[in-house]
């Protein structure tokens, strides 16, 4: 520590310069680096107005009478005609920066790794730039210096003023790629980055941790500050380079702790670096491979297209005769003249079914006496199916829906193609059909969050569950999307089966994904709330409220597929028939399904119930509550409208896909898009014939309510192939979970949950607890072994 430094020739001397510089010196010695720099900063830069007046005094030195024009006066016109002159001209001035930040670094008691790397730096770009000078200046060899100057005509004669011009292009680009660490797109946030770094460096005139990745920094500051010349002394040259070479040599500069612990501060520095390393991570993942895209395992999948879908001769748009509006017009006024209510104004709305009369009573009329003459304007109309709205919520006028003579069928490729439904940014996009102004009706279904269809039979159910399923194949990807589809009828929903692999999700154990017996329903219910469980915990542990923003973090690359995480498709489970199901099977749908509907609609399962009873027994209470949007068909009752929608209506419709769709407090009628079996044939069969997944997507498996574990029963010879390293691992970690198996084992979720039922049925874990991981009932390896081993004995 006491050692004196190795200093070049100068004898060991008692106080002299001894480069371990105690605290007071360095900033004494590094005050004067500044200064000098400075002061010769200026002069460098003075010697360009003063060297012509200057040059008779640079032999004049020792003449006291002689003053010369230079700001440092005769010193300084020597030292600047030495260097600038005779040396690398205007380039030069970078001297004084680097001999500046070499004060600096002493005068902070900085860190000095980057040090070396600017003087190195600093010397290549003044000789590039003196020999750049020289070349495009050479009538001026005050600009290039002597060295710039003479080292151009030495290339010269060897190259020609090509193979200088290459020369000096090389290495302009090898000083901007190195130096500069220049790249087109790293550019700009490198700048920022660091920027940032330097500022509070300075500022706090301290010295930050300088790993690898500093050398960066270090390249800015050169950037900054070089521009100005500099002399060499010869101390400067002699002390600084081999202490700064040589950091870890506590010879060269003195480290006192208390000087050093004055320097360090800002751990909130650090804490924003630790937190933006995390960010970094899934940044640097999303740079290198982009975010994640789940359609890439089905990445040649092509949507259907619209050609698969019929016209159903309805192409021209609604048909509607003018003498038929003017017709049921006179009638309207007719009729509520006879009744003595005048009308003010009317207007009609055509829609595909239905024309909408919008009067506006003279004033005085009441409403409700409109109302009660429902029945006999529909009379004189002659038509069914005329609904009065009194008043149109909104509007302020009273509306009278009288069917068309000719209804307009609307197709479903028409819905299909429009740009309404097209360019629907929506996560379960679902176009309907038309409303009573002809406009496209698209809605959300992971906005309703469920659904729930009755209407008497033949009214358009299955062509309204058709129209659903149709939507989504249209828009969503097999990866973003999957259906459980439950049909006691058996023969409704058969033709998705095509589409099995693609966008059906199954229980394990089931051959066939469709299902149609009522007691699979239950355990697929149930499997669903399993589901859901799961994936509120995957909520939980991502920190985030709902399924868009999960699979938006997942996609940023921000959640760990190691930690059991995965990209969750929406689930849309169909019930058809379902008080076919509540009558068979009661309580026992009616708990999963009220659970689902009310819990699901943050983790991406939607419920669409469709029923052809809409009593009360089967439209509970509790699935009312559940199921805020509801679309009535025809109805034969006000009673079952009511039921449905809360309001009578759906007993005026005329059928046909003709339906009132709520979603809350408005009641709109639209016309349902027809989608015939064919139609739906050639789409699934289009679907079908692409490559697929494997198998449809796996539920969690669900064994029945009373299974508390020894009612398990597997076979030995059924059990998984990872069954006995599941159990090693659940026993080592006494913690019987199947994210658990999922991590160390790399097994899919539906695996491991297999995996954990057949250790319970073997004894190995409890039975499932909720939330919280099953106990691990075998204590240790050895008896896990004995276990094992008495098993097959
Ligand atoms: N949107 C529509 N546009 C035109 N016609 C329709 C529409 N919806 C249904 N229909 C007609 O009504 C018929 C019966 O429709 P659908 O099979 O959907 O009735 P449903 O309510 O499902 O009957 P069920 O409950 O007995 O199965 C269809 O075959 C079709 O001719």
């Amino acid at each position: 520590m006491a050692k004196k430094v190795k200093k070049p020739k100068s004898t060991p001397n008692k106080k002299g310069f001894s480069l371990k510089l105690s605290q007071q010196n360095k900033i004494i010695f590094g005050g004067l680096l500044m200064l000098l720099s400075i002061a010769l900063f200026f002069s460098f830069v003075s010697f360009y107005f003063t060297w012509q007046e200057d040059q008779s005094l640079l032999t004049e030195f020792a003449n006291r009478n002689e003053q010369a024009r230079n700001l440092l006066n005769k010193f300084g016109a020597n030292v600047s005609h030495f260097v600038l002159y005779k040396g690398f001209g205007v380039s030069s001035i970078i001297f004084t920066f680097l001999l500046f930040i070499t004060g600096l670094y002493l005068f902070l008691s900085m860190q000095k790794q980057g040090l070396l790397r600017k003087w190195i730096w600093g010397l290549v770009f003044i000789i590039w730039f003196s020999v750049a000078l020289g070349f495009f200046a050479s009538g001026q060899p005050l600009l290039g210096g002597m060295v710039g100057y003479e080292m151009n005509d030495f290339l010269q004669d060897y190259g020609g003023k090509v193979g200088v011009f290459l020369l000096l292009l090389f290495g302009l680009i090898v000083i901007l790629v190195r130096l500069f660490q220049f790249s087109p797109d790293k550019a700009v946030a490198y700048l920022n980055d660091k920027g940032k770094s330097l500022a509070s460096e300075f500022k706090n005139g301290k010295s930050a941790k300088v790993d690898d990745g500093d050398r960066e920094n270090d390249i800015l500051y050169t950037k900054e500050k070089e521009e100005t010349p500099v002399v060499i002394d010869t101390y400067t040259h002699k002390k600084d380079i081999p202490v700064l070479a040589k950091e870890d040599d506590e010879e060269e500069f003195e480290v006192k702790v208390g000087a050093e612990e004055d320097t360090i501060a800002m751990e909130v520095e650090k804490i924003k670096e630790e937190k933006e390393e995390s960010d970094n991570i899934s940044d640097k993942l999303v740079e290198d491979f982009g975010e994640f895209d789940p359609t890439l395992e089905l990445g040649n999948f092509k949507f259907p297209p619209l050609d698969l879908l019929d016209q159903h001769g309805a192409s021209g748009g609604i048909t509607i005769n003018q003498e038929e509006l003017e017709e049921n017009k006179n009638k309207i006024v007719e009729t509520l003249k006879n009744y003595k209510i005048g009308i003010a104004q009317i207007k009609a709305t055509i829609g595909p079914t239905v024309t909408l009369y919008e009067i506006v009573p003279d004033a005085g009329v009441r409403i409700s006496k409109i109302k009660n003459l429902e029945d006999d304007i529909a009379l004189s109309l002659a038509a069914l199916g005329i609904r009065i709205i009194a008043p149109i919520p909104g509007k302020g006028t009273i509306g009278i829906e009288v069917p068309n003579k000719n209804a307009t069928i609307v197709s479903m490729r028409s819905v299909i193609a429009s740009s309404k439904f097209q360019k629907a940014e929506m996560q379960l996009p679902i176009a309907f059909g038309k409303t009573i102004s002809n406009e496209t009706f698209v809605v959300d279904l992971a906005k309703m969050p469920h659904l729930l269809m009755a209407g008497a039979t033949g009214q358009g159910k299955s062509v309204g569950l058709n129209a659903v399923l149709t939507s989504l194949l249209y828009k969503k990807h097999p990866a973003e999307v999957k259906f459980v589809l439950i049909d006691p009828k058996k023969v409704e929903l058969t033709l998705f089966n095509k589409i099995e692999r693609h966008y059906l999700a199954k229980l394990p154990d089931s051959e066939e994904a469709i299902i149609t017996d009522n007691n699979k329903v239950i355990n697929t219910l149930n499997s669903l709330c399993i589901e859901m469980d799961n994936r509120y915990e995957l909520l939980k542990v991502a920190m985030v409220r709902n399924i868009k923003e999960y699979n938006a973090k997942f996609k940023a690359r921000k959640l760990n597929p190691n930690d059991g995480h995965m990209f969750l498709p929406y689930i849309v489970l169909v019930i058809d028939e379902f008080a076919d199901l509540i009558m068979t099977a009661g309580k026992e749908v009616e708990t999963p399904i009220a659970r689902l509907a009310q819990l699901a609609r943050a983790i991406g399962i939607h419920l669409i119930i469709a029923t052809q009873r809409p009593s009360v027994n089967v439209i509970t209470g509790i699935i009312k509550a559940n199921f805020p949007a509801r679309i009535a068909f025809r109805v034969t009752s006000k009673i079952d409208s009511r039921t449905i929608l809360d309001t009578q209506g759906a007993d005026q419709l005329i059928g046909r896909g003709d339906m009132l769709f709520t979603q809350g407090n408005d009641v709109t009628r639209i016309q349902c898009a027809f989608v015939d079996t064919p139609e739906v044939a050639k789409i699934t069969e289009f679907i079908g014939s692409q490559r697929a997944y494997p198998d449809a997507h796996l539920l969690p498996e669900y064994l029945g309510n009373d299974d508390s574990g020894t009612s398990i029963d597997y076979n030995i010879s059924d059990r998984d192939a990872m069954f006995r390293e599941a159990a090693e691992v659940i026993v080592i970690a006494q913690q019987g979970s199947a994210s658990l198996i999922q991590r160390k084992l790399k097994l899919g979720y539906n695996r491991a949950g297999r995996i954990i039922d057949q250790l319970e049925a073997a004894g190995i874990v409890g039975p499932f607890e909720g939330s919280k991981a099953r106990q691990v009932l075998v204590p240790d390896i050895y008896a896990l072994d004995q276990l094992l081993s008495n098993e097959s004995a």
